[in-house]
């Protein structure tokens, strides 16, 4: 059974659309994370997951229990941040977490519980000061230490490493990763950080004007990515001509140049060379060239804007 089942759901306000008939589903142990600019309807979507608005249409179950807007019963086995992270400023790190685990009424010591998440989110030196005296990066370690000190099973984060410093995002990805790999905790994130979101997550869903526009397995993502051909020759407006009339495609590259993505050219760009050495016109730079993920997410989304989709 999915952790998450998001079936058809909508949010809509007066005159706009947050979320637009999303359908998803993470399975146990997933980290899946979901990619979007500002305003794609990310917050829109968790919020709707964790029963804090409801949804215009469609429904979410989490743990296996429908989510309904004032509904807590899944709450116990899920932790989650959404807002700015925020603490008692004049309580230190450990009265924060203590108060944290006499809320949750966790079973056993809560002692243990405080201890164990302080050593695990690197807050051992902080223990002691007041939440007020925190770096933006160690507030937001303890804002994760409040949604994990009692082990869930869902971890829920918006935009978990804005605000922390390569450091600390290194630090974040590793305790992730130990959590779904050690203890199965499947986690839901969001982010705009493409290449980071490649390097945290299992499954990513990119999202775009409240629409699913695709999921990608984060190691298949690099095959969506588009190769072409660079070619620079002395007079290119002649080799467009010649590659023309030899069936490729040639179109005006980006920084100069040709740019040909015929797979044959792209299996064989020798027999691109030999065309054009046999023209006069040798290349002075002939390169196979891969699209960065920026690129390929603002083509993703171009694509859907050129549709019409926008
Ligand atoms: N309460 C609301 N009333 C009206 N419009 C809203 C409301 N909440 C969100 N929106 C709009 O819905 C769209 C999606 O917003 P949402 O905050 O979910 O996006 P996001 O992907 O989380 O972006 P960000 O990272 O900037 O928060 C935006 O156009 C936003 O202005």
């Amino acid at each position: 059974m999915p952790v998450i089942e998001v079936d058809g759901v909508a949010k809509r306000y007066r005159d706009v659309t947050a979320v637009d008939d999303v359908s998803l589903h993470v399975e146990q142990g997933q980290i899946y994370a979901l990619l979007g600019l500002n305003g794609a309807g990310k917050t829109t979507l968790i919020r709707m997951l964790l029963g804090m608005i409801a949804p215009t249409a469609g429904s979410v179950s989490v743990l296996g229990a429908a989510v309904t807007s004032g509904d807590r019963s899944a709450w116990a086995r899920v932790g989650y941040l959404v807002e700015a992270p925020v603490a008692y400023p004049e309580l230190t790190v450990r009265e924060n977490l203590h108060l944290i685990a006499r809320l949750r009424r966790l079973p056993g010591s809560a002692k243990e519980a405080v201890d164990d998440v302080i050593e695990r989110l690197a807050l051992t030196p902080y223990a002691d000061r007041r939440a007020r005296t925190l770096s933006m990066g160690n507030l937001e370690r303890l804002a994760l230490a409040k949604a994990l000190i009692h082990t869930p099973d869902l971890l829920i984060l918006d935009e978990p490493v804005n605000g922390l410093d390569p450091a600390g995002v290194v630090e974040i990805r590793t305790l992730l990763a130990g959590l779904a790999r050690q203890h199965g905790t499947t986690v839901l994130l969001s982010s705009h950080l493409l290449t980071e979101v490649t390097r945290l997550a299992t499954r990513i869903g990119i999202i775009h004007h409240g629409r699913l526009l695709g999921e990608h397995h984060a190691d298949g993502l690099e095959q969506q990515l588009e190769r072409h051909l660079n070619i620079t020759t002395r007079d290119d407006a002649k080799a467009h001509e010649v590659l023309h009339a030899h069936g490729y495609h040639p179109g005006p590259a980006p920084g100069g140049g040709l740019h040909l993505t015929d797979e044959h050219a792209l299996a064989r760009p020798e027999e691109v060379a030999t065309v054009l050495v046999q023209a006069g016109l040798p290349p002075t730079k002939l390169l196979i060239e891969e699209e960065d993920l920026e690129t390929y997410f603002l083509r993703i989304i171009g694509q859907r804007i050129g549709a019409g989709d926008a």
